[in-house]
């Protein structure tokens, strides 16, 4: 039978702590304390554990900053498929759900911008004829944000606008319970003729929203507290499924490491910096690039002068007006396009800088990479997105880039 103080020494040693054996007939013992050099203080949660051991009244707000401290309700995910439009990987097509019962509609992500718009039943049946529609009177969570107008232009002159709901949004089995859904009561012509989308979501910082009088928060700002992680990845490909995942990082989608650099969210766009580029597998310059990660941009446009040192290696290059774009033989290989990005290399193959043939059946093909001189911001779109996976990183602030 084990006296007291062995049986405290055996079982000390077997939690790794040390002890001080007591002598035969001793009445004290003392032993060491381990400190959890891992633990994180949280005052509110030490008032908790003290008013509750004493039954003292315990406030509400007090539970909430407990309960948002430890995260009491499970951290979530959500992984939703995107689609190439079409053979020229033009936009990526996510299905989304809205409202009560679910609506489902195929809608564009967009990191290029932050609203959340939608074909409707308000949309002139002119225009809505061939796609899906939203109709908030047939949700039983649709309220319309009185008072709420919308209006937005993008780069290549395609516009939209409307008035706005919110309703719950579902993406990848995560929902968002009061979204500011734009309903579309003016569309142009680049969308009436692009059924294959009934609108978009906005991927883009809050800033850049323009539902007005007051912005509102994009469907992955809302979910972001609520996400394991604030932050989603895109894994766009060509010719085939990719995905959006929403709050974790699948590393299994890269073969290379995430490099990750500063993203400026000043504008509305995730912004970045590239350190240098080459053309062809040569070791990378320092020639900086600044721009941004944009899924609503089908091409890659860097500035004249890396265009022309790219194209300076295709044989058939020339710049076709009526294209307003280089195009060359389709039957040319193409050399490879890198770029320098956190720390890793980023190779574009020459593949994917073969957008497609200028027409159905032609010989002449039109360049993935063209020149963002008449622009005035460098925009990596899904021609460089498809060679990697992208992690767009809102609780650090910065954007994450590993080759696939
Ligand atoms: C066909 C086709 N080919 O390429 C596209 C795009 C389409 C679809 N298309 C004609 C209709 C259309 C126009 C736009 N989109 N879809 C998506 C949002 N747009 C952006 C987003 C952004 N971040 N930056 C610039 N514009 C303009």
């Amino acid at each position: 039978m084990q006296t007291f103080g062995a049986f405290l020494v055996s079982f000390l040693a077997a939690s790794g702590m040390a002890a001080a054996l007591p002598t035969e007939g001793q009445k004290t013992a003392s032993i060491e304390v381990a400190y959890n050099k891992n633990y994180v203080a949280h005052g509110p949660t030490a008032l908790f554990k003290a008013k509750r051991k004493y039954g003292a009244p315990i406030s509400d707000n007090l539970k909430a900053a407990v309960a948002a401290k430890h995260s009491l309700t499970k951290r979530q995910t959500g992984s939703a498929n995107t689609n190439p439009s079409d053979s020229a990987d033009d936009e990526y097509i996510t299905s989304v759900s809205i409202g009560t019962p679910a609506q489902v509609l195929p809608l564009d992500f967009d990191t290029g911008s932050s609203d959340l718009w939608v074909f409707s039943s308000e949309t002139p049946k002119s225009s809505a004829s061939g796609h899906t529609l939203y109709s908030p009177s047939k949700s039983s969570t649709a309220k319309k944000l009185s008072g709420s107008t919308w209006s937005i232009e993008y780069g290549d002159k395609s516009s939209s606008s409307g008035d706005v709901y919110t309703d719950v949004v579902t993406i990848g089995g995560f929902s968002v319970k009061t979204q500011a859904v734009e309903s579309a009561t003016k569309v142009s012509t680049q969308f009436v003729q692009d059924t294959v989308i009934s609108g978009l979501v906005g991927l883009g910082f809050d800033v850049g929203n323009q539902v007005s009088p007051r912005p509102q928060k994009t469907w992955f700002s809302n979910a972001a507290n609520s996400l394991a992680e604030p932050l989603f990845t895109a894994d766009l490909r060509h010719q085939e499924t990719g995905s959006y995942n929403f709050g974790f990082i699948d590393t299994s989608l890269a073969k290379g490491t995430i490099g990750y650099t500063p993203a400026d969210g000043s504008e509305g766009y995730w912004g970045f910096t590239a350190t240098g580029y080459s053309v062809g597998g040569a070791k990378l310059n320092r020639n900086s690039i600044t721009g941004i990660a944009d899924t609503g941009t089908t091409l890659l446009l860097l500035p004249d002068n890396i265009v022309d040192a790219y194209y300076n290696n295709v044989e058939s290059a020339q710049y076709d007006d009526s294209q307003e774009g280089v195009v060359f033989d389709c039957s040319e290989d193409l050399p490879s396009f890198s770029f320098g990005v956190g720390g890793q290399t980023i190779t574009i193959s020459g593949d994917l800088l073969n957008l497609t043939p200028i027409e159905e059946g032609s010989s002449t093909c039109f360049g993935g990479l063209q020149s963002s001189a008449d622009i005035g911001i460098n925009i990596f779109g899904d021609v460089a997105l498809k060679a990697a996976l992208v992690v767009f990183d809102l609780g650090n602030e910065r954007l994450g880039w590993a080759q696939k």
